[in-house]
């Protein structure tokens, strides 16, 4: 069914460098959320701090009832047990097969019997595509193959969060899609609350339900997927449409010479919204809003051409 967390003001420095801080918002139960960012914003120290990694220096996580930036370490340990991570190269154990890799957290976190692990570890090896492969070194397999095996093994203790920290990065646009449509589908299947750390935008367009944007040390923005894909605010419609023009600079923030600059030039306009990417069996997942329903709620007039077939985005079979 999936758990909701719930963050309140959260705050994190290393020193005195603030990372983030009054970071506040809901990732709602069995919801596809994706967060975003220019490269060092803290979105992996962000996942961190979720999992109780890192504790942040102010604020709360709420995850069922229990406040993991202030709880014991004993409750810290039973709150993990919710999570599934999937780390950004996979951390397969290099000298392991991919069955014993995937059938660690079972061995290590539980009492099952070796029959018991054997049909949990094929069931999650056949969810992610990967049966046959279980004797595989990860050294000897794709990188899109290991993600896959990372992913199995996030799954084998049936967690209610899953973590996905950068799942798509160094992989090419064909893998990035077929592994899109397994998390879509994944979590048809499962119902957990999923959350991504992306930089891919295509991804962050087309797969998640609601999406967050973590920007010079704050959270700019973060709700419905079609309340971001269609606002105007200048980070946010700058960063999910890829565009030089806005006020991202190069490395930093623009300074207020560049900015005044670009004062006269005319953003392009907003690109249509496309549609979310189904599940393979065409059945939309619990979560899932029919196509313009928020823009209809909330009477914003989407980009021409939004939601129209052939903007699906480059999800496989499209
Ligand atoms: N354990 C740590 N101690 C000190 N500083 C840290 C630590 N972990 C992360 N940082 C700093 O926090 C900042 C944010 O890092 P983080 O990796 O979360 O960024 P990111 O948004 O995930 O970046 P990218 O998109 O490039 O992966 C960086 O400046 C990094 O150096």
């Amino acid at each position: 069914m999936g758990v909701e967390i719930v963050v309140n003001d959260l705050s994190k420095s290393f020193g005195k460098q603030l990372i983030w801080g009054d970071v506040t918002l809901t990732i709602p139960a069995g919801e596809i959320c994706v967060m975003l960012g220019p490269s060092g914003t803290g979105k992996s120290v962000f996942l961190k701090t979720l999992i109780g990694l890192l504790k942040p220096d102010k604020g709360s996580i709420i995850i069922e009832g229990t406040d993991i930036a202030s709880c014991s370490e004993r409750e810290l340990y039973e709150i993990r047990k919710l999570f599934g991570v999937l780390f950004q190269d996979g951390a397969m154990f290099g000298s392991m097969n991919l069955y014993d890799n995937v059938a660690f957290p079972l061995r290590e976190h539980t009492r099952k019997s070796e029959s018991e692990i054997r049909s949990i570890v094929m069931e999650k090896m056949d969810l992610v595509g990967l049966l046959g492969a279980e004797d595989k070194l990860p050294g000897e397999i794709s990188g899109g193959m290991r993600k896959r095996a990372g992913l199995a093994r996030a799954l084998v203790l049936d967690p209610e969060i899953v973590l996905f920290d950068e799942p798509d990065s160094g992989l090419d646009p064909v893998r990035t899609a077929f592994l899109n449509q397994l998390i879509v589908d994944l979590n048809a299947q499962i119902d957990a609350t999923f959350l991504i750390v992306t930089h891919d935008i295509n991804t962050a367009r087309t797969v998640p339900d609601n999406i967050g944007l973590l920007y010079h040390k704050h959270l700019a923005m973060f709700g419905p997927r079609e309340q971001l894909l269609s606002s105007e605010e200048p980070v946010v419609r700058q960063f999910l449409n890829a565009q030089k023009v806005g006020p991202i600079g190069m490395s930093e923030e623009k300074d207020a010479d560049e900015l005044a600059a670009e004062a006269d030039q005319e953003l392009p306009a907003l690109p249509p919204i496309p549609l979310q990417l189904d599940p393979s069996n065409g059945i939309p997942r619990r979560s899932q809003r029919p196509a313009g329903e928020w823009c209809r709620e909330h009477g914003v007039t989407p980009p021409p051409g939004s939601f129209e077939t052939a903007n699906a985005g480059l999800a496989p079979g499209a």
